[in-house]
């Protein structure tokens, strides 16, 4: 008998007929005898119906309200699922992050958690119960409502089985496993039998919706086994490992593992700085200040010896913000600057632990896409990754390109 936390996403809970099939599925553990805890998220697009609304009532809502409005899409389902379960005798129990007793800090819609009752859980468990749970949320110290911000249902799922002591957590999905990139992009992607802990969370962090970030981390951090499956078919999707425990009877490490990119970034530009030390510290001080964080950073040398140019990426959604930063504070500071920005950019990374024992990936890289005739705006690279920043028009057609030059398209490894 094994323990299992099971989280199933918005798209596998979307309608009455796919909530019938989880409730099947679960059905089906728990009749070979194992234990059941589900995590559910929000129908899909409840979400972000439930934003657009706030939206239209106040263009900067209190993230209080928000918190309290989004956790109701998680109700929802963990109630439809709870009687869709109780329909076909299976006896189970629905609970919201609060009645389970996930407790959080007190950063709404960001919030992190801090500790997780297992007592009550643990005992309906030991009654034969399924234990149903909305994922996404949890209750601050005073009994505030909190969520773990977009695609936290991962992360409630992973940090139950992680109190819990689960042998598996398994992210169930419209995709059976974690691809070499989003095979909605690329049709020759394919499932990896497994990824390194690593890589999936420069993936996750690159862009890849997959997991979410903070769930990679948690399973690291707690040595959680990790599964994504898809709750549509049987199969053994992508199990997310420790580098230690790769398959040492695996073919030679691949070079790269996954390409991840996204379009949520943009990019500005300050022209004619000044080259005296302190100048990075002065325009991205007030940036941070407001809480807006900068993702990659390029200083270019001074030509001339006295004035030199800064760019940096920052997401789409506080470009506005740092833009108004920037004219009303920073260049009036520096006594000086031209401003440019664009948000019609993407970013897109290899992943790969290979990289770290290889030469050449990054050149490799920009062949391709001069080939392409796609033009490399900014890059960034770290021991196991490299990203470039491109024109967003040409997003597509880099990722397919980079995906076969780099030996990753279903063809290529299939004839292996
Ligand atoms: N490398 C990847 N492997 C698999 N899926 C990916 C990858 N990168 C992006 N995705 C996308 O992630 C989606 C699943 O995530 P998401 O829509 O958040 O699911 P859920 O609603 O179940 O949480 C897939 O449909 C796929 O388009
Ligand atoms: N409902 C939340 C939480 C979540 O994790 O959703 P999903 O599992 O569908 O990505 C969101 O839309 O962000």
């Amino acid at each position: 008998m094994a323990l299992y936390v099971q989280k199933f996403g918005g798209t596998s809970v979307g309608s009455v007929e796919r909530i019938k099939a989880v409730a099947e599925k679960v059905k089906g553990f728990r009749d070979q005898g194992h234990q059941v805890v589900v995590v559910v998220s929000a129908m899909s697009g409840e979400t972000n119906r439930l934003t657009d609304m706030a939206q239209a009532l106040n263009d900067d809502p209190a993230p209080r309200e928000m918190d309290m409005l989004l956790s109701t899409g998680e109700q929802v389902t963990i109630s439809l699922l709870a009687m869709a379960l109780q329909q076909i005798g299976v006896p189970a129990t629905s609970h919201t992050g609060a009645q389970v007793g996930i407790h959080t800090d007190s950063a709404y819609t960001k919030a992190r958690i801090q500790r997780i009752e297992t007592e009550d859980l643990k005992a309906d468990l030991e009654a034969g119960q399924v234990v149903v749970v909305a994922g996404f949320q949890g209750v601050d110290e005073d009994g505030n409502i909190t969520t773990l911000g977009r695609g936290g249902s991962d992360t409630t799922g992973v940090a139950l089985a992680a109190a819990l002591g689960a042998d598996e957590c398994q992210i169930y999905t419209d995709v059976d496993g974690v691809y070499t990139t989003d095979p909605r992009v690329c049709s020759k992607a394919q499932r990896l039998s497994s990824i390194t802990v690593e890589e999936m969370l420069e993936l996750a962090s690159l862009g890849s919706k997959v997991l979410q970030i903070r769930a990679v981390e948690f399973a690291g951090k707690y040595n959680v086994p990790l599964r994504v499956l898809s709750s549509f078919e049987d199969g053994p999707g992508t199990l997310i490992v420790a580098e230690a425990d790769q398959d040492e009877d695996a073919m030679e490490e691949p070079l790269i593992s996954g390409i991840a990119f996204t379009k949520n970034e943009a990019k500005l530009t300050l022209l004619n700085t000044p080259d005296v030390p302190g100048v990075a510290s002065r325009i991205l001080g007030p940036i941070a200040d407001a809480n807006i964080e900068v993702d990659m950073i390029v200083q270019n040398v001074a030509p001339a010896g006295d004035y030199t140019d800064f760019t940096f990426t920052v997401a789409k959604g506080d470009y506005k913000a740092t833009k108004k930063l920037l004219e009303e504070t920073v260049i009036p500071d520096l006594g000086g600057g031209e401003l440019r920005g664009d948000d019609n950019i993407a970013k897109v990374s290899l992943v790969g632990v290979g990289m770290r024992s290889h030469a050449g990936v990054a050149s490799k890289m920009f062949r391709v896409l001069a080939d392409e005739n796609v033009n490399i705006r900014m890059v960034s690279t770290s021991e196991i990754k490299i990203s470039v920043v491109i024109d967003e028009k040409h997003m597509e057609l880099a990722v397919n390109a980079l995906h076969k030059a780099f030996g990753l398209d279903k063809a290529d490894i299939e004839s292996e």
